[in-house]
């Protein structure tokens, strides 16, 4: 059972203050083995900034992040490494190396320090290319990949990793319709072989069809947290997005879909003072 299974990622009380401007508070959450989570919400709704404190990249002012039983901070760089795969948005490389060196890098925290690759690790990083449907890439140099390409290839070093944890900052957005599917359906099955995956994600009917769990940032704040159809309601999308929308089932994929019908007007709308 999905309560049963081990919390793999766990945030409590997470604070981020930026330039004396609270921009996450008060964040909990927890993600468990067999997990694929959504963060969603509006933008500049703070979930960047959550990402990379999960990830430890960004400092917290307040609050307690665990993968697995031990602090996040607690943990070496090589351990975090080896135990949390991190995705950003922007995975520009200025270094001319091809896609197969760069996913390499991902077995780096399994060898020790001044140990040569093994013939086991460049067989993960061919295996993960091809998981990411980039198997083509692997002699390009990194710099003259597209933005889409370069998505692929840094989610191949990702799972390289063979982390615990997977994050990723809208790891489609730059994606085609086909590798969309492709790279949503991948990150699905690794939660399902026991990862735990939070992907921040925009478009609501990804979420709602690839995601077991959603959290709904707004302000800051964790507004919603629970399965697709408790998160996305009616009722919600107005609140959090001021959008006027129907939520109802697609009876191609079996999941929610959800149809904006046109921007609200009025308190829900831009005039919110936490938009300002
Ligand atoms: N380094 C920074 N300096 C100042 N403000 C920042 C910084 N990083 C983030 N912010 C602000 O914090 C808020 C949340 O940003 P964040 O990138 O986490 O939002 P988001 O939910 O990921 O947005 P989007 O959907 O647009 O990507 C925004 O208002 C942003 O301007």
């Amino acid at each position: 059972m999905m309560g049963q299974r081990a919390s793999l990622m766990r945030a409590d009380g997470v604070r981020v203050d930026i330039d004396g401007r609270t921009i996450v508070d008060g964040v909990r959450l927890s993600v468990a083995a067999g997990e694929m989570a959504g963060l969603i919400g509006p933008n500049g709704a703070g979930k960047t900034t959550l990402l990379r404190v999960l990830a430890g990249v960004q400092p917290a002012a307040h609050g307690d992040v665990r993968v697995g039983d031990a602090p996040l901070l607690a943990l070496r760089a090589r351990e975090r490494a080896r135990r949390l795969a991190y995705v950003p948005q922007d995975t520009t490389l200025d270094f001319d190396f091809t896609a197969h060196d760069v996913v390499l890098m991902g077995r780096h925290p399994h060898v020790g320090r001044f140990e040569p690759l093994r013939p086991a690790d460049y067989e993960v990083a061919r295996t993960m290319l091809a998981e990411a449907g980039a198997t083509r890439l692997a002699g390009q140099l990194v710099t003259t990949l597209s933005g889409g390409e370069r998505q692929l290839v840094h989610l191949a070093k990702a799972l390289a990793h063979e982390p615990d944890v997977l994050l990723l900052d809208e790891p489609v957005a730059a994606l085609d319709l086909r590798h969309q599917l492709q790279v949503l359906g991948l990150l699905r099955r690794q939660a399902t072989r026991g990862l735990a995956v939070v992907a921040v994600l925009h478009d609501l009917e990804h979420a709602a069809r690839f995601c077991d769990r959603l959290f709904l940032l707004d302000g800051g704040r964790l507004v919603a947290a629970g399965t697709p159809r408790e998160v996305l309601t009616e009722k919600t999308l107005a609140d959090v997005y001021g959008v006027r929308a129907v939520v109802d089932d697609d009876v191609a994929t079996g999941a929610l879909r959800v149809t904006a019908l046109d921007v609200m007007s009025g308190p829900q709308a831009d005039a919110r003072p936490d938009r300002a």
